[in-house]
């Protein structure tokens, strides 16, 4: 089974103390939804769970492999793979070419037939097949979208880690995105959800954390998380007992 395991992750930058003491276990097939508000330390975690950043102290294992100190691209190919709140395309070449490029780079598969078939499968699952031989540049933003998660389909990663997926996207596109996340599920991955849209959170995780001013306040079933105390102070603020 797929396991993530963060264990007592700190970040400082500088005298800003941005993660606490975060612990989280991830068994795939799951998906967990995220959730703080701004500058709560969600982008902070998802970039050292990714390599982009080292943390503090702590540690990530992913199945058992040390992962925190690795680079982006060893962190690709021990298996988690993400997606960036602001889109990340190569913007002068083709829709297709965009597939090829990460799949190739991590060995995946050899060039030819196999590649162009499962490329050409992954467009038509996320419905943008026709615009194959487009620039990646002339693609609206929910497009873009798709190709990312499509490049993430090429990787076939066991963690998936979706940032702000339904950011700007048009609700048609959206049920692409639904189907997808579905669909990752269905193949066992484990899927860390962080969006502000509470629909969309609410609708597709089955465990939510909350991480507040870099502490994870609650983890469990969404119910419970949605009328835990300490998560209703979070995002109202004092309660109106306080108030008065
Ligand atoms: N490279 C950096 N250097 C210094 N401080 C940083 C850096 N990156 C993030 N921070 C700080 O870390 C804190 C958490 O930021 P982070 O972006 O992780 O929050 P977030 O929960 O993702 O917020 P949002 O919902 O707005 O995306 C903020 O106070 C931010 O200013």
């Amino acid at each position: 089974m797929i396991q993530l395991k963060v264990t007592n992750l700190e970040k400082r930058f500088g005298g800003n103390h941005v993660l606490k003491g975060v612990n989280l276990d991830v068994n795939g097939p799951e998906l967990i939804g995220v959730l703080g508000p701004n500058g709560a330390g969600k982008t902070t975690l998802t970039n050292i769970l990714d390599g982009a950043i080292k943390p503090t102290s702590g540690t990530v294992y992913l199945n058992g492999q040390r992962i925190d100190q690795l680079a982006p691209y060893e962190v690709a190919r021990a298996g988690l793979g993400r997606t960036f709140q602001v889109t990340r395309s190569f913007r002068r070449m083709t829709v297709l070419e965009n597939l090829y490029v990460p799949a190739l780079a991590m060995g995946h598969m050899n060039q030819g037939r196999a590649l162009t078939e499962k490329a050409m499968e992954v467009l038509e699952f996320l419905t943008i097949d026709h615009l194959r031989n487009e620039y990646a540049r002339a693609l609206s933003g929910g497009q873009q979208k798709l190709l990312e998660l499509g490049r993430l389909l090429m990787l076939n990663p066991d963690v998936i880690i979706l940032d702000e997926p339904f950011a700007g996207v048009h609700p048609k596109l959206m049920e692409v995105i639904y189907a997808y996340i579905r669909r990752m599920k269905a193949e066992g991955k484990a899927i860390i959800l962080i969006s502000h849209q509470m629909d969309a959170i609410f609708a597709l995780s089955e465990r939510l954390i909350v991480l507040n001013f870099g502490v994870l306040i609650a983890d469990g079933a969404p119910d419970a998380v949605k009328n835990d105390p300490a998560v209703i102070e979070a995002y109202l603020g004092k309660d109106e007992e306080d108030a008065a």
